[in-house]
C-alpha cells in the first residue's frame, strides 16, 4: 500500500504496554513476535506482571511444540519483552524513546482519561498514545491528552499536536489468534497517526478494520447488546445456559456461545462496556442485566478466575 503520509512511515522501533492483564500480554505477543518490536509491558501488580511473564513463556514454548514458530523465533521474540511493574507513569517511561504506547488497563473511564493525561506529560508527539478500549470515546481519551496541569490546550498547535497522536487500536481476545484490528481515530486523531496504527495492526498479523468513534464501535455495539440479552434469557429462566449457548453454536454457526463468549472476555469487562454504552447514548437498551451485575458483584468475572457462567480449572 502506498503511503499517503510521509510522516506515517515512521517505523515503530520501541513499544510500551500498560496493563499486562489478558489482552496486554497479547498485544505483547503479537508486537514481538510478528512486528519484531521491542517492548516494555507495564503492570502496577508485581503478582500480575510475574504471572503475564510466565504466561508468555509458555505461550512461545506452546507455538514451538505445535511448529507454528522456530525455537530462535521464540526465543528472538521472548527477548524483546521487558517487564515492569507500575503504570509506566511512575518512573517507568521517562525519557524512554518509545514510538507507540498501547495501553490496555480496565474498561473504566476515570482510569484510562488519567493515564491519558499523564502520559502525554511524559512522552512528547510523536509517540503516537493507543487505547485498546472496547468503547471508550478515543475523542475524550484524546481531551485527556491536551491538557495540562488541569488546564485544556485546544486549538493550541501543542494541544493539536497532543491529541492528534491518540488512536484506538482495539486487539480481539485472545489476541495471538484473533486476525483483527479494529482502529479507531478520535475526532482529533491526524491522518499521519491513523495511518500509523493501521501498519501496526498489519504488522501484527492483522486484518485491520476502522470505525467512527461511537459508543462501542463496530464490534462492540453488536455484540454486547447480544450478550446482555442471552444473559437476560439465562435470568429468566426461559433455557439452561448450557442451551442458550448451544442455540448460537449449532443454531447461528458461532464457535462458541454469548455465555462461554463473556467468560472468556471477563464479565467485570463486559459490565464496564455495557456501562460505557449505556451512559454514552443514553439509551436504556444497554442497561446492564441484573445478574450480570451480581456475578461481578460476587467475583465470578469468568475465565480469569476459574468461575464465571462456568467453572474453569485453568486460572491465569
Ligand atoms: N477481555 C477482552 O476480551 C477484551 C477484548 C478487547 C479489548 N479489551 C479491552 O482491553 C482492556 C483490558 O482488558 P483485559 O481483559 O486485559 O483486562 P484485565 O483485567 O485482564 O487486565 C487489566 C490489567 O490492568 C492492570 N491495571 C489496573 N489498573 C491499572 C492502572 N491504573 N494502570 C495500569 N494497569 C492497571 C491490572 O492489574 C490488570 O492486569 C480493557 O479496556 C478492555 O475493554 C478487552
Amino acid at each position: 500500500m502506498k503511503l499517503r503520509h510521509p510522516d506515517a512511515a515512521r517505523q515503530i522501533s520501541r513499544a510500551a504496554i500498560i496493563g499486562a492483564g489478558q489482552m496486554g500480554l497479547g498485544i505483547a505477543y503479537v508486537t514481538a513476535l510478528h512486528a519484531k518490536v521491542p517492548l516494555t509491558l507495564h503492570d502496577p501488580s508485581p503478582s500480575v506482571l510475574s504471572s503475564s511473564l510466565k504466561r508468555l513463556d509458555k505461550l512461545f514454548e506452546r507455538d514451538v511444540e505445535k511448529a507454528r514458530i522456530s525455537r530462535e523465533e521464540a526465543e528472538a521474540a521472548r527477548a524483546r519483552i521487558t517487564g515492569r511493574q507500575g503504570d509506566g507513569t511512575e518512573g517507568g517511561l521517562e525519557g524512554e524513546d518509545v514510538d507507540l504506547v498501547i495501553e490496555a488497563i480496565p474498561e473504566i473511564p476515570d482510569l484510562k482519561i488519567k493515564l491519558f493525561s499523564r502520559l502525554s506529560a511524559l512522552l512528547p508527539p510523536p509517540t503516537i498514545l493507543g487505547s485498546n478500549t472496547s468503547s471508550i470515546s478515543l475523542t475524550r481519551l484524546a481531551a485527556a491528552a491536551s491538557r495540562e496541569e488541569g488546564q485544556s490546550l485546544t486549538n493550541t498547535n501543542e494541544g493539536n499536536a497532543q491529541a492528534g497522536r491518540v488512536v484506538g487500536i482495539h486487539f480481539f481476545n485472545p489476541v495471538p489468534q484473533m486476525k483483527l484490528v479494529e482502529v479507531i481515530p478520535a475526532l482529533q486523531t491526524s491522518p499521519e497517526t491513523l495511518e500509523r496504527a493501521r501498519e501496526f495492526g498489519k504488522a501484527c498479523g492483522k486484518e485491520v478494520t476502522t470505525s467512527a468513534d461511537s459508543p462501542g464501535f463496530i464490534a462492540n455495539a453488536i455484540l454486547m447488546p447480544m450478550i446482555n440479552e442471552a444473559i437476560i434469557v439465562l435470568e429468566k429462566g426461559i433455557a439452561t445456559k448450557e442451551d442458550i449457548d448451544t442455540t448460537f453454536r449449532l443454531g447461528m454457526a458461532h464457535p462458541m456461545g454469548p455465555l462461554a463468549l463473556a467468560d472468556l472476555i471477563g464479565l467485570d469487562t463486559c459490565l464496564h462496556i455495557q456501562r460505557v454504552l449505556l451512559q454514552e447514548t443514553g439509551d436504556t437498551k444497554y442497561r446492564p442485566a441484573g445478574l450480570l451485575v451480581r456475578m461481578v458483584d460476587a467475583g465470578w468475572v469468568g475465565r480469569k478466575v476459574g468461575k464465571g457462567f462456568y467453572e474453569y480449572d485453568q486460572v491465569r
